[in-house]
């Protein structure tokens, strides 16, 4: 297939590496370009003048080509909904008070333990085949709504299926420690030993996670026992990728350095020390999920301190039934722009290219590249590459391609 006249054809790469501070700000476009797919996979591309067949298969004039969504954060694998906690939150609970009130990740947990796992599997694939439809070609789910042996396995085994089943790629990440289950209520050593001891050794035997995930936050996870969790996980072949300072400076930053983190991810409450540490050349991605400071109306992560720093910033959507009941990485761009004060060239970078770092997928998906998977999004008739953000709500997305369908 060949698409002839795109007006511009954004995030083209012929080498790469993960971008840090002002390198995120750089977006190699081309105008008036072509762009050539071969067996599901990019074969070529350049300016129009160059193509020796202008007429091709699909004229993309007046429109932008650009790679899809990498979102390297997600829980899409859930049970039901909770609105109910919605209506709690605008009445004034916080999300650490409805989550002591037996709401939050352990109300998901007893829905889960409910739910089939046929029934699982469904719901989780009919929301993928939407986000695929709004431009996401590339994503990480996490367990965590198990917490119980039994659990975590059937969700990880639902995210396996997934990965067979559908056509973009996907990293499975074990979150066991995403709270303590009630029935360990006063036995957190207890809960820590099953998840080290019982389930990672099962679960990595049968190849169910890519990662290793810990909700590293007061009333949570401890900094000490994230980082037990995690070094086991790595004792398996697991690297980690933690939840950290969501609601408090919760030492979580740090755990993630120590632990050689892929990435920390939310940072809504961090402070210089953190912002420096994120600056140095070996430091974990910092993955910002602006869209639950959104829904939680919480202080976004300091998108512009980091960059300034040079922290590797990748955005993603968090989409969970509690904090970002939403996927829709394209209302995240905007949210970055407008709430983070990223510029429209920082944020589309930070959603694809480093989002395809944060999953190790940055051979595959991620940019425009001879050889990556042919999964991009072909836009309306627009003016600009910054009306993509600017026009939040629009749907700018005229098709999604993945593997060059
Ligand atoms: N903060 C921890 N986990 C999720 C929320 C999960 C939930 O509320 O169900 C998050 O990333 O925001
Ligand atoms: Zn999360």
């Amino acid at each position: 297939m060949l698409i002839t006249n795109i007006k511009i054809l954004a995030n083209v790469r012929e080498s790469q590496h993960k971008l840090r501070g002002a390198e995120l700000g750089e977006l190699p476009v081309l105008e008036n370009a072509f762009l050539k797919i071969e067996d599901g996979k990019i074969s070529d591309y350049g300016p129009m003048d160059a193509t020796p067949d202008r007429k091709g298969d699909l004229d993309a004039s007046g429109r932008i080509v650009l790679p899809t969504w990498c979102d390297s954060h997600t829980h899409l694998v859930f049970a039901s909904s909770r609105e109910n906690e919605f209506i709690d939150k605008i009445k004034g609970l916080s999300y650490a008070e409805i989550a002591a009130k037996g709401g939050g990740i352990l109300n998901s947990a007893r829905k889960l333990r409910e739910t089939s796992e046929d029934e699982l599997f469904e719901k989780a694939q009919n929301r993928l085949e939407k986000l695929i439809q709004l431009g996401t070609g590339a994503i990480e789910i996490k367990s965590g709504y198990g917490l119980s042996l039994e659990g975590e396995l059937k969700m990880l085994r639902v995210i396996k299926r997934l990965k067979n089943s559908s056509p973009v790629p996907i990293k499975a990440t074990f979150l066991g420690a995403h709270a303590l289950p009630e029935e360990y209520k006063n036995q957190r050593e207890a809960y820590i030993r099953l998840l080290i001891h019982e389930t990672l050794p099962i679960l990595a035997k049968d190849g169910l996670a890519d990662y290793i995930d810990v909700f590293c936050e007061q009333g949570f996870f401890t900094p000490e026992e994230t980082l037990e969790i995690c070094e086991a996980g790595k004792s398996f072949g697991l690297k980690a990728k933690i939840h950290a300072n969501q609601l408090s400076i919760s030492g979580g930053v740090q755990a993630g350095m120590s632990v050689g983190a892929l990435s920390v991810d939310h940072l809504e409450s961090i402070g210089e020390e953190e912002i420096e540490i994120l600056g140095k050349e070996n430091a974990p991605m910092a993955t910002l999920l602006p869209s639950a400071a959104f829904f939680l109306r919480m202080a976004y992560p300091p998108a512009r301190q980091l960059i300034q720093n040079r922290a590797a910033i990748a955005l993603a959507s968090d989409y969970n039934p509690g904090s970002s009941p939403s996927g829709n990485m394209n209302l995240l761009l905007s949210l970055a722009c407008i709430q983070m004060k990223m510029l429209p060239e920082e944020a589309i970078n930070a959603a694809t290219l480093n989002g395809a770092y944060a999953m190790e997928l940055e051979n595959e998906v991620g940019s425009i590249s001879r050889g990556k998977r042919a999964n991009f999004i072909l836009t309306r008739q627009v003016p600009s590459l910054a009306y993509l953000p600017y026009s939040f709500g629009e749907n700018w997305i005229e098709k999604v391609f993945i593997n060059g369908k």
